[in-house]
């Protein structure tokens, strides 16, 4: 009881992985808590690679329906849910051997499987025990926020968490919330065959992003069949005959009622923070339910740092590695380092895409900064048309000559965003961009033509076209 460890890490997630891996492989007396069964977290079993995995099924699905589009003649049968989540569990247990517990063993980590709460600031309990450490780590993630709709416990309703157990699939759909979990698994179980009613309460899918991108997304989901309902919301459910659920709907068109064989319940998260009685440790939650945390990750306890959902402000898997990357700075190698948040990518998954890097045109105008838009359209790519995806644009966010923000809808858009994140981590000029070789015909030119169109106005401005003219006119 009175060994006192170097580290104590809460939650298996990623955030704890990553930064468990580091202590135990630089020598650390470094203990990993996780309540769970394995390790691996919300992204590994009832996130991210469950849900890739469900919309790359659905992809597929897509491609054979569309086949003849490409001149190709294919016939889509059966879609068998099961078999696809099969497919599912298949991947997460292919990458869960990275975070196989015998593999941190190996690097000198103490796993333990219990749940951790904290006795007072240095001390927490595990199935009975308690264990010591001079510096902690909380990274207990987060769960599905579940709204008070009157009737919705009597609906066998579903979350990401129960969702991927699913065996068949409903006929009828209905999701609430248009965030990235319901507009993802919107598509995917749209293009699988279920009728989908997609029920967002604000005024755009996707409030975090562009409003006119989030716009040309919903458009293109209409387009499969999604039936997209914003300003909308649950004002009840009931159980119905069948094992369906009615959903009573208020929006701009007034009151209808929406009869489903499921319901999805995607409308946020909230952190996983009561299990580890914070207030004991003197720990101090911010209105939004996530820990108060430093620009350098601590908590109000300058020993005990917090990374990924449970401390906002990005409920990212990569934001959970790169906070882990900061503290493993400053708890590990005593290296001050302060989280930098100015070219956090993200991206919806949805076909087509939707990523986002740096500002957004809010941010800009409430930062008071001047700015304007260099746009082009996915559709005068050469390459898009090739494919017959010309859903989408660019827009950059330009402030004296470099990248501050940027959306971008198109294919595969989540992969072409880091060159655009790389410039506005790196500062490059917009016109380094504009002058850089891109192969053709790559999507990637997309980047190059949105930056050309932004110095087209100056390059064929009658100023420059006098200067040409002079300048042919003098020299041989
Ligand atoms: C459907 C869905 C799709 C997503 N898709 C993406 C995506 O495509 N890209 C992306 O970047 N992000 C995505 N996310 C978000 C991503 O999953 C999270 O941001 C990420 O998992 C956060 O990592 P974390 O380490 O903070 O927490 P987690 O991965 O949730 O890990 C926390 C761990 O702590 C454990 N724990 C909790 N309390 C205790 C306790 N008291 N004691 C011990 N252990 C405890 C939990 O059991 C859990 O294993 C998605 C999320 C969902 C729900
Ligand atoms: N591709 C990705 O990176 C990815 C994918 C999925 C999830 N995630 C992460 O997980 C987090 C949680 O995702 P999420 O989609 O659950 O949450 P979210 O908070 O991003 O979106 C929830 C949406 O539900 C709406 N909503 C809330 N209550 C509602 C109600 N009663 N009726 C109708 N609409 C309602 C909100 O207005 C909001 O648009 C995201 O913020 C994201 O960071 C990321």
């Amino acid at each position: 009881m009175d060994h006192k460890h170097d580290l104590i890490i809460i939650g298996g997630g990623v955030g704890g992985l990553v930064t468990a891996s580091v202590a135990g492989q630089l020598g650390l007396d470094v203990v990993l808590v996780e309540r769970g069964s394995a390790l691996g977290g919300d992204c590994l079993h009832h996130g991210c690679v469950p849900s890739k995995t469900l919309l790359h099924s659905a992809s597929v699905a897509q491609t054979v329906r569309n086949a003849e589009g490409s001149g190709i003649s294919a016939g889509l049968g059966d879609i068998d849910l099961e078999a696809v989540m099969d497919r599912v569990r298949s991947v997460i247990a292919r990458i869960q051997q990275a975070d196989d517990p015998d593999r941190f063993r190996g690097y000198g980590v103490d796993v333990q499987f219990g749940e951790a709460r904290f006795l007072d600031a240095r001390t927490i309990e595990v199935k009975g025990n308690r264990l010591r450490a001079r510096r902690f780590v909380i990274a207990t993630g987060s769960q599905p926020t579940i709204p008070p709709i009157p009737g919705l416990d009597d609906v066998p309703y579903l979350t990401n968490e129960t969702v991927f157990d699913e065996t068949t699939l409903p006929a009828r759909l209905a999701v609430i919330g248009g965030g990235p979990i319901g507009t993802e698994l919107g598509q995917a179980f749209a293009r699988l065959g279920s009728r989908v009613t997609l029920i967002e309460a604000g005024g755009q899918i996707l409030p975090k992003d562009d409003p006119a991108l989030a716009q040309q997304l919903r458009a293109c989901l209409e387009s499969e069949g999604v039936s997209v309902r914003v300003n909308t919301r649950v004002e009840s459910a009931a159980a119905t005959a069948n094992d369906t659920a009615a959903l009573t709907l208020s929006g701009d068109a007034g009151e209808e009622t929406l009869t489903v064989d499921r319901v999805l319940v995607a409308a946020g998260r909230k952190p996983n923070l009561q299990s580890i009685n914070p207030g004991a440790a003197g720990l101090e939650l911010a209105p939004d339910g996530t820990l108060t945390v430093d620009a350098r990750l601590r908590t109000r306890q300058h020993h005990i740092y917090a990374c990924g959902d449970c401390a906002g402000p990005y409920p990212f898997t990569h934001m959970a590695e790169y906070q882990a990357s900061v503290i493993i700075s400053n708890a590990i190698f005593r290296m001050p380092k302060k989280a930098d948040y100015s070219a956090v990518p993200w991206v919806t998954y949805t076909d087509p895409e939707l990523a986002h890097v740096g500002m957004t045109v809010t941010d800009a105008q409430d930062a008071g900064i001047a700015f304007s838009i260099a746009a082009f359209p996915v559709a005068d790519v050469d390459r898009a048309i090739a494919q017959g995806q010309t859903a989408g644009e660019l827009r950059l966010i330009v402030s004296r000559g470099k990248i501050i923000g940027a959306s971008l809808l198109s294919p595969h858009a989540g992969e072409l965003i880091h060159e655009i994140a790389l410039a506005i981590a790196e500062g490059i000029p917009l016109r380094k961009l504009a002058g850089m070789i891109h192969a053709y015909p790559t999507l990637a030119q997309i980047t190059k033509r949105a930056a050309g169109a932004h110095f087209a106005p100056q390059l064929f401005s009658s100023r420059t076209r006098g200067f040409v003219k002079w300048i042919n006119r003098i020299l041989p």
